[in-house]
Order: C-alpha cells, then sequence, then structure tokens
C-alpha cells in the first residue's frame, strides 16, 4: 500500500520515522507492505530522512499522484486540508488524518463525500493523540449506551497547568516549552482556550452517541484566565484543577462543554499530569473505563496515524471496504439531538467571592443560596494579603442546575459588601 503525505512537520516526521524503524511488524500485521511513496510539505526537515520519497512543495501533486493509495494529511488548519481531503476522495483514495478542527467543523461533509467514493477517512490521531479513544468509542463500547463521557484531551494545556502548579512556572514560559516540543497548535490560543478540546469533545460526542459533528454549540472556556490562587484553594479543598470535556446524553439533548473543573484529589483523572491525556466513558453495560496515553508529540501521536493506515490496509487486503461506519453509527440510525444549553447543566461549583470583613457578609451570601435551593458543602474564609480589608470566601456547592448559581451570583455581585467578579469553577464528581 502506497501513502502520500501532505505537511512534513512534527507529527509527520514522526510517521515516517516509525514506519521506517518498526517496518517489518507493520507490514505483518497489515497484510502487506507500506511504503511511504510521496511527502509534500514547504521545506525538508532535520530528523526525518526522505531518501527513496519524492519531494513536493505542491500538496496538490501528493493528492492526484495516481500511485498513492492513502493520502496522510497532516498540514492542520481548516480551508486548504479540506480542499486537499476533499480532492483524495474525490481521486478515490482513502484518508488519513490527526486534523480534529478539519473533522470537528467540517467532518459531516467530508464523511458524506466519503461514503459516496466508498473510500475511509480515519481520524484516530486527531483525538487524544496516541490514545486509541476512536476506536474504543466506536468498537470496543459498541455493546453499550454510552451515558457520558470526560476527559483531558489537550495535551498542552494540561502540560501547562502541571508545571506551573508543580514548579511554579510561568504561564507563558511553559507555552513556549509545549510549542518547542511539538505539542502546541500552530496557533496556541486553540490549546489554551480550550478551542483544540473542543474539536476533540465535538468528534468523541458525536462517535459515542451517533449524533452529526456539532461544533460550533459547543460550549468552551480556556485555562488562561485562571489564578493559582483559585489552584491553590483548589487543593485545600482537596480537589485539582484539571481543563475538561465534558458530554453527557440525555433524552431531549447532550451536554457539550470545555471548562476548567475541580476534580476530588483521589480520583484518577485528577492524577493525570503533564502532556498526558485521559478519557473516562460511563457505558450502561461495562460501567466506567478509563483511557490513559500521550495526547501529544510527535511519535505518540504517529502510532494513532499508523493504527488507521494498517485499518485501511487490512480492510483491502479482505476486500471489506469501509469496516467501521465513521461515527461508529450507520449513517440511517445517527440522531440528529440538539446540543443543550449550559443553563441546564448540572454541577457543583467552587465559587470565590472577595467580601470586605464586616460580620453578616457570610450569613447574607448563604441566605442568597439558600433562597435558590443551592446547598453549601464546604467555607472556607482566607486571611489575604493581596486584598487590603477584603477576604476572599472559598465556598463549594451541592450540583445544582447552572441557571441556577448564576442567578445567585448576579445577587451575590449586587450587594454592596463584595467586590468584583465571583469566580466561579464548576467541579465534578466522578465515581471512578
Ligand atoms: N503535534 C502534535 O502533537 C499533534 C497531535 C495530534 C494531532 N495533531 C494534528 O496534526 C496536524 C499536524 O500537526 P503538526 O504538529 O505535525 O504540525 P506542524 O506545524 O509541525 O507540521 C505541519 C507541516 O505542514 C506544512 N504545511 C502547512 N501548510 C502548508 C502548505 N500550504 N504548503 C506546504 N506545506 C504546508 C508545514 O510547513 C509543516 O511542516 C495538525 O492538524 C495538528 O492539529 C498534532
Ligand atoms: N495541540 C494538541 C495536539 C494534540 O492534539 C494538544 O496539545 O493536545
Ligand atoms: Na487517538
Amino acid at each position: 500500500m502506497k501513502l502520500g503525505i501532505c505537511g512534513l512537520g512534527t507529527v509527520a516526521s514522526g510517521a515516517i520515522n516509525v514506519l521506517k524503524r518498526n517496518a517489518e511488524s507493520i507490514s505483518g500485521r497489515a497484510g502487506c507492505p507500506i511504503e511511504v511513496i510521496q511527502v509534500g510539505s514547504r521545506r525538508l526537515k532535520d530528523n526525518c530522512d526522505l531518501t527513496g520519497i519524492d519531494f513536493t512543495t505542491d500538496l496538490f501533486e501528493v493528492v492526484s499522484n495516481p500511485d498513492v493509495d492513502v493520502v496522510i494529511e497532516l498540514i492542520g488548519g481548516y480551508e486548504l486540508a479540506k480542499e486537499l481531503v476533499l480532492k483524495a476522495i474525490d481521486n478515490g483514495k482513502h484518508v488519513v488524518t490527526a486534523n480534529k478542527a478539519l473533522i470537528a467543523v467540517h467532518g459531516n461533509e467530508i464523511f458524506a463525500a466519503a461514503a459516496e467514493k466508498n473510500v475511509t477517512v480515519a481520524y484516530e490521531a486527531a483525538v487524544a493523540g496516541g490514545i486509541p479513544i476512536i476506536k474504543a468509542l466506536r468498537e470496543g463500547m459498541a455493546a453499550n449506551k454510552i451515558n457520558w463521557l470526560a476527559g483531558i484531551i489537550n495535551g498542552t494545556g494540561n502540560f501547562i497547568l502541571t508545571e506551573m502548579k508543580d514548579k511554579g512556572r510561568e504561564f507563558a514560559d511553559v507555552l513556549k516549552e509545549a510549542q518547542a516540543l511539538g505539542y502546541a497548535e500552530a496557533d496556541p490560543t486553540f490549546d489554551v482556550e480550550g478551542i483544540d478540546a473542543a474539536h476533540k469533545l465535538t468528534i468523541m460526542a458525536s462517535a459515542a452517541f451517533g449524533v452529526p459533528l456539532k461544533f460550533d454549540a459547543a460550549y468552551t472556556e480556556g485555562i488562561s484566565e485562571l489564578s493559582t490562587e483559585d489552584v491553590v484553594y483548589a487543593e485545600e479543598l482537596g480537589y485539582r484543577i484539571k481543563h475538561l470535556g465534558i458530554t453527557r446524553l440525555h433524552e431531549n439533548g447532550i451536554e457539550l462543554r470545555v471548562h476548567p473543573t475541580l476534580v476530588p484529589e483521589q480520583q484518577l483523572l485528577a492524577k493525570v499530569d503533564g502532556v498526558m491525556n485521559s478519557v473516562l466513558v460511563d457505558g450502561d453495560a461495562v460501567g466506567q473505563t478509563l483511557y490513559y496515553g500521550a495526547g501529544a508529540g510527535s511519535e505518540a501521536t504517529a502510532s494513532a496515524v499508523i493504527a488507521d493506515v494498517v485499518d485501511i490496509a487490512r480492510a483491502i487486503t479482505v476486500g471489506a471496504g469501509v469496516l467501521v461506519p465513521y461515527l461508529g453509527f450507520s449513517s440511517d440510525k445517527m440522531t440528529d439531538l440538539p446540543v443543550l444549553p449550559m443553563d441546564e447543566v448540572v454541577s457543583a461549583y467552587y465559587l470565590r467571592i472577595l467580601a470586605n470583613d464586616n460580620p453578616g457578609v457570610l450569613a447574607k451570601v448563604a441566605s442568597i443560596l439558600s433562597d435558590k435551593g443551592i446547598n453549601i458543602e464546604s467555607v472556607m474564609q482566607k486571611e489575604s494579603e493581596l486584598n487590603e480589608g477584603m477576604i476572599p470566601m472559598i465556598m463549594l456547592t451541592h450540583e445544582v442546575k447552572e441557571a441556577h448559581i448564576n442567578a445567585a451570583i448576579a445577587e451575590i455581585e449586587a450587594l454592596t459588601e463584595i467586590e468584583g467578579k465571583v469566580v466561579r469553577i464548576r467541579a465534578e464528581h466522578f465515581s471512578a
């Protein structure tokens, strides 16, 4: 099977190097030899030997090369990638991509085009890097009604949070290192503002529930506004703050949300550090299963790219065409459920309220919360040198509808004893 690669960057160089190093075992598993015959990119790359491989700067040459069976799209971004992939499909080629932005935003159209041409579009590397989570959701979990899933699905962001917490490093400094290590997106605001995670969550939700891809409806909150103060207070309460993507199935719609989240420190997700990703999936038959591994990086991501190539080779070898439907469900069995508004979401909340040091403030805040039926799990009041005469009040609530906590926060902010905005971070108590 002959491969053509578009984009010779972090992931592509990893794929070429792993394909060469493990050529024999990969061919043995695939049932045929696998060979990269052409690479298209702006320039060559030092750590990657292209001996025997044709190099071009014209990416369209690759997708139209009559000798290429599978196009591997590794340039990233939306428009050009879409054009290349649709062209490759039109030329009857299978496609493997690591591009979650492309699949989350244009996947419905791309899958329809691929179905028309009876070719495969595989995207394991797009979600949680090297973790075989698409395989798990579409195949391993096929018996289950999936109820919800939650995950740490951006390596760059988790690396930044971990380094800041453990070593007290500066945000900008750690981000630079993540870029040097090849973890970050071309535009790293995608990583820190949760856009990349929302792309991945959108894809997982569709594969879990059999709904069309609905990236535009995803709720996204990043980590750039997160303060060290809240990280420390959360720890005192026995929690870690993680940037989670959460999707949950309801009868009338799905939740689709990415935001910083307090997770109890004893839970496994709370212990996922550095560039590692992890996804916790709740199925009605199997219960909860947890997947863990490198969410970004050259060879870790290449591992998933090559697994897709092997899947395609196997399908061709046995003459089976497309083995697994794109989103795990046959297209006539998809349900067009809406994404529910955030107001409907039920969660526990961490609140940090800056109050002046007068007796009775706590009672006023407590009565606003109780009027809205919001129960308080714990309260801490902190002496703080940062804010003279003002005392941060940290609260953890029980579960409540987001609409109710928002209404309570508005009333609390309106109290004269309260300064500024109330900091609000959602908290989730998973059982694993
Ligand atoms: N780096 C990771 O850890 C990782 C993990 C999972 C998924 N991904 C995804 O994989 C894809 C590739 O990521 P990467 O980190 O390898 O990116 P990269 O920036 O290292 O590589 C992209 C390559 O494509 C080339 N390219 C882009 N536009 C081009 C054009 N118009 N003409 C010619 N060449 C062009 C660039 O020169 C570069 O060499 C992205 O979609 C990314 O989101 C990356
Ligand atoms: N920029 C992404 C790459 C893997 O998709 C991340 O850091 O998770
Ligand atoms: Na993956």
